[in-house]
């Protein structure tokens, strides 16, 4: 499969989500409360980094890190990025810059940017349900094998014509182990397969708890799927939830694509009422 196909699969996405939203809705800095009171929780692929048609090839545009970086003084600590991605794979995409994260759809949590993880929920994936999962990769050229340890994603970006074979394999394996404790969670262009103990809405719930997040209200930016979840608990935690690409349910608002969600933290760095901070 070549560049052509990936960017077609790209391309995709878009429409798809083009389809499902109405006119744009900019989000006003109105909506969300003073930073000195807020919990910045983010996203990253597809809400605060541009999609690549593989995993590897995302990058940090200039100044969104350094963005971050204000944004956590100006939040005293209370900014987070909420991903799929491993803590460690987080931390070599913005390196030499390291958040507070929520990572592996809820399996790990860091509280601090410099901090060790502090919560891990998700036992290694057995060995035996692994291979047999990875096996998988083989049904097509293209297929990309992502290794979190304790969850498997199965990449189809690059073999958008797999996605159907992809699914019927992962059920075939389920089928034979009814009571193993895993469930598929699909992304874009992406069926992971993971420990059903966790989300990226358990994550944020326990991240909640702690200081210095605590007591703050949230508001959440994601475009996916598998961000849905934290869409859902925004209001028992009086947050609030932004989509991007689309207008998903219980939303406040969206923006069309990532480099409107990065001009937006660039504004919230204005605001006169917290620009006391550097
Ligand atoms: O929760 P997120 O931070 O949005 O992470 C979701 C998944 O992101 C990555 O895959 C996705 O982005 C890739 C790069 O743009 C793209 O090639 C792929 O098709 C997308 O599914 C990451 O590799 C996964 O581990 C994350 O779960």
């Amino acid at each position: 499969m070549n560049q052509d196909l990936a960017e077609m699969s790209l391309e995709d996405d878009i429409a798809r989500e083009d389809d499902a939203a109405p006119e744009t809705v900019p989000v006003p800095r109105s909506l969300v409360p003073h930073l000195s009171e807020s919990a910045i929780l983010l996203d990253i692929d597809g809400t605060l980094l541009d999609l690549m048609p593989t995993p590897r090839e995302v990058w940090v545009p200039p100044g969104l890190a350094k963005t971050l970086n204000r944004l956590l003084v100006r939040t005293n600590g209370a900014l987070a990025l909420v991903s799929g991605r491993s803590l460690n794979d987080i931390d070599l995409i913005f390196a030499p810059d390291q958040f507070p994260a929520v990572g592996g759809h809820g399996a790990e949590m860091r509280i601090e940017p410099d901090s060790e993880a502090v919560a891990a929920h998700a036992p290694p994936m057995d060995k035996e349900l692994k291979r047999r999962l990875a096996a998988i990769a083989k049904l097509s050229p293209g297929i990309l094998l992502e290794d979190k340890g304790y969850s498997l994603a199965l990449h189809y970006r690059l073999a958008p014509h797999a996605e159907k074979a992809i699914y019927a394999a992962v059920s075939l394996i389920r089928a034979d182990l009814p009571n193993a404790p895993i469930e598929v969670l699909p992304g874009k262009c992406v069926c992971e397969i993971k420990h059903s103990g966790f989300t990226k809405a358990s994550g944020v719930r326990e991240l909640m708890t702690r200081e210095p997040f605590k007591g703050r209200r949230p508001f959440f930016i994601g475009d996916d799927v598998t961000d849905e979840s934290v869409f859902a608990i925004m209001p028992d935690l009086d947050g609030l939830a932004f989509s991007v690409g689309r207008r998903a349910t219980g939303v406040a608002g969206h923006f069309d694509a990532p480099s409107d969600v990065r001009e937006f933290l660039t504004h919230l760095l204005d605001d006169e009422r917290d620009a006391s901070l550097p």
